[in-house]
C-alpha cells in the first residue's frame, strides 16, 4: 500500500519530489529489515514461571493426554445410563464417593450412583454425570427425575489435548496463553531464546533528564525513558543506555563499544541532513552499512536501518513521536526477527474514517488515531487528530494506533477505508 508516487501538486518543503527521491516506501523497509534480520544469539533452559516474554526455541509436545483422564466436569453424581430401565424417576444406591484428587476406586453396577465432584475422575462403568442440582438425596439413595444422555458432564481424556501433539511452536513468544498450554502439557521447563541485548543511544546536545534543571534552550529528553519502556513491553534486555553529545568523535566511540557486547543498537536523533547530524558519519566511520535511509513515511522520514559488525543499528529520529511510530513500525518487526519470532510485522485491519482528510501528499502519514467504534454497517470506525506533529506527544496516551494514509492521498473523504496497526501492547 505505502507506494511513493509522483506528486501533482507537491507544496513546498520536504515533502517535495526531489526531497523524496531517495526514500523508500514502509513495505520496501519492512522487506530489507525481513531479508537481513536473522535470529541472534543462542537458547537456553528456563523453568515454566520465569518463561513469560520469552521466544520458544523447541516446539512444545503434550506430555500426555490432556485431560490425563475422564473427569467429571460438575459436582454430583456418576452413573451408567445403560443401567437405567425403564422410565423414570430412578432410586439408585449412593456406592462410593469421588474427590477430586483420589483414583476411583472399584466399578460401578448395576442402577447405583456415585458422589463425584469437579475434576474426579468418573469411576468404571459409569458413562454419564449429572448435576447434583437435578438430583433428591435422601440418606443414601438419590431420586433421579430426567435420563441423563450418555456421555453428559464428563470431559474426556485427550480431549483438550493428545499426547505428542504440539500446543505451542518454536518462534513463538510466551504470553500467557502460550504459558497456559505449556503448562496443560506437562512442560515444566522449556527451551527459549536468550533475551535480545540492545543498546540505547539517545542524542542531541539539548536534552536533558525529565524533571531536570534545564536552560531556555534545553528540553527534557522524552526518547530515553519512552524507548527504555518500550523495550521492556517488548521482553527485550536493554544492557546500555546513554546520551551522546553532537559530537562525531564521542558518537564514533560510543557506537563501537555498544557494537561490541549489544546485537541491536537504537539510536535517537542526529540522523537528518544538517551538520550537527553525526549519526550516519559516525556509524560510516566504524565501518557500518547502511541497509536503508529515509522512508517515504510522516512522523520519521530519516529513519535509517544498518549493520556494524554482528550488531544491528536502528536510528530513529530525534523527533519523539518520530521515534516512537518508527519503533512501533520497524523496532518492532526488527526486534522479533533478531529474537526469532515466527511473526514478525504487526498486523493492520482495514479501519473507516469518520471525518474528511486533506494533507499534503508525498510520504504515506502514520496519523493517531482512535478506535470510535462500529457504523451502522458493522465496519470499524476510528476518529484521529487533524494532522500529524513530529514533535508532540501530549496526546499520544488517547490513540489506540496509527492509520496509515498512502503517500499519494490528498484527500480522503469521510467513510474511506484505511488500514490500521495497533500499538503493541507486548
Ligand atoms: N533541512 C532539513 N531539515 C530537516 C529535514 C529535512 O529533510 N531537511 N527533516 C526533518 C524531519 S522530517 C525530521 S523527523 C527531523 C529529524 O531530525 P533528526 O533525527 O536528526 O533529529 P534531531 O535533529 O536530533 O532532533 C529533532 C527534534 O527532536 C528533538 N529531540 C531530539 N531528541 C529528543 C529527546 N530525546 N527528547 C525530546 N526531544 C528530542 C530535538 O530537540 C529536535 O527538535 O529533521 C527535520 N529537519
Ligand atoms: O519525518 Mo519528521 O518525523 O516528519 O518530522
Amino acid at each position: 500500500m505505502t507506494i511513493q508516487q509522483a506528486i501533482a501538486h507537491p507544496g513546498c518543503g520536504c515533502d517535495g519530489q526531489s526531497m523524496l527521491k531517495n526514500l523508500i516506501s514502509i513495505d520496501e523497509a519492512l522487506d530489507r529489515i525481513a531479508l537481513h534480520a536473522a535470529p541472534e544469539g543462542g537458547s537456553e533452559v528456563l523453568p515454566l514461571g520465569q518463561a513469560a516474554g520469552r521466544v520458544l526455541a523447541q516446539p512444545v509436545r503434550a506430555q500426555g493426554m490432556a485431560p490425563p483422564f475422564d473427569n467429571a466436569a460438575m459436582d454430583g453424581y456418576a452413573v451408567s445410563t445403560s443401567a437405567l430401565r425403564g422410565e423414570g424417576p430412578w432410586v439408585l444406591d449412593v456406592v462410593a464417593r469421588v474427590p477430586a484428587g483420589q483414583e476411583a476406586t472399584g466399578s460401578l453396577a448395576g442402577p447405583s450412583a456415585a458422589r463425584i465432584f469437579t475434576g474426579a475422575p468418573v469411576p468404571e462403568g459409569a458413562d454419564a454425570v449429572v448435576m447434583q442440582e437435578e438430583v433428591t438425596r435422601q440418606g443414601d439413595v438419590i431420586h433421579l427425575r430426567r435420563r441423563p444422555a450418555p456421555g453428559q458432564n464428563i470431559r474426556r481424556a485427550g480431549s483438550d489435548m493428545a499426547a505428542g501433539t504440539v500446543v505451542v511452536d518454536a518462534g513463538r513468544r510466551l504470553g500467557p496463553r502460550e504459558i497456559a498450554a505449556c503448562a496443560a502439557a506437562g512442560a515444566g521447563h522449556v527451551q527459549v531464546r536468550k533475551r535480545l541485548r540492545v543498546a540505547l543511544l539517545v542524542t542531541g546536545d539539548e536534552v536533558r533528564e525529565a524533571g531536570a534543571s534545564r536552560s531556555t534552550a534545553q528540553i527534557w529528553d522524552i526518547n530515553t525513558p519512552m524507548l527504555t519502556a518500550a523495550l521492556a513491553v517488548a521482553g527485550l534486555d536493554l544492557v546500555a543506555a546513554s546520551h551522546g553529545a553532537d559530537d562525531r568523535a564521542g558518537l564514533v566511540r560510543q557506537l563501537g563499544e555498544m557494537a561490541s557486547h549489544a546485537d541491536l543498537i537504537v539510536t535517537t536523533g542526529g540522523v537528518s541532513v544538517g551538520e550537527e547530524d553525526h549519526v550516519k558519519p559516525a556509524f560510516a566511520d566504524l565501518g557500518g552499512t547502511i541497509l536503508f535511509g529515509g522512508v517515504a513515511l510522516k512522523p520519521g522520514k530519516p529513519v535509517a536501518f544498518g549493520r556494524i559488525g554482528s550488531s544491528f543499528w536502528l536510528g530513529l529520529p530525534g523527533n519523539p513521536l518520530g521515534a516512537f511510530v518508527t519503533w512501533q513500525v520497524f523496532g518492532t518487526a526488527l526486534s522479533r526477527a533478531l529474537s526469532g519470532e515466527t511473526a514478525t510485522a504487526p498486523t493492520r485491519r482495514l479501519v473507516v474514517t469518520t471525518a474528511p482528510i486533506h494533507r499534503k501528499a508525498g510520504r504515506c502519514e502514520l496519523r493517531l488515531a482512535t478506535v470510535a467504534g462500529v457504523d451502522s454497517q458493522g465496519r470499524e470506525t476510528v476518529t484521529f487528530e487533524d494532522a500529524t506533529h513530529s514533535g508532540r506527544v501530549g496526546r499520544l496516551p488517547l490513540a489506540d494506533g496509527l492509520m496509515f494514509l498512502p503517500a499519494d492521498a490528498e484527500a480522503l473523504p469521510a467513510g474511506s477505508f484505511v488500514e490500521f496497526q495497533p500499538f503493541c501492547q507486548t
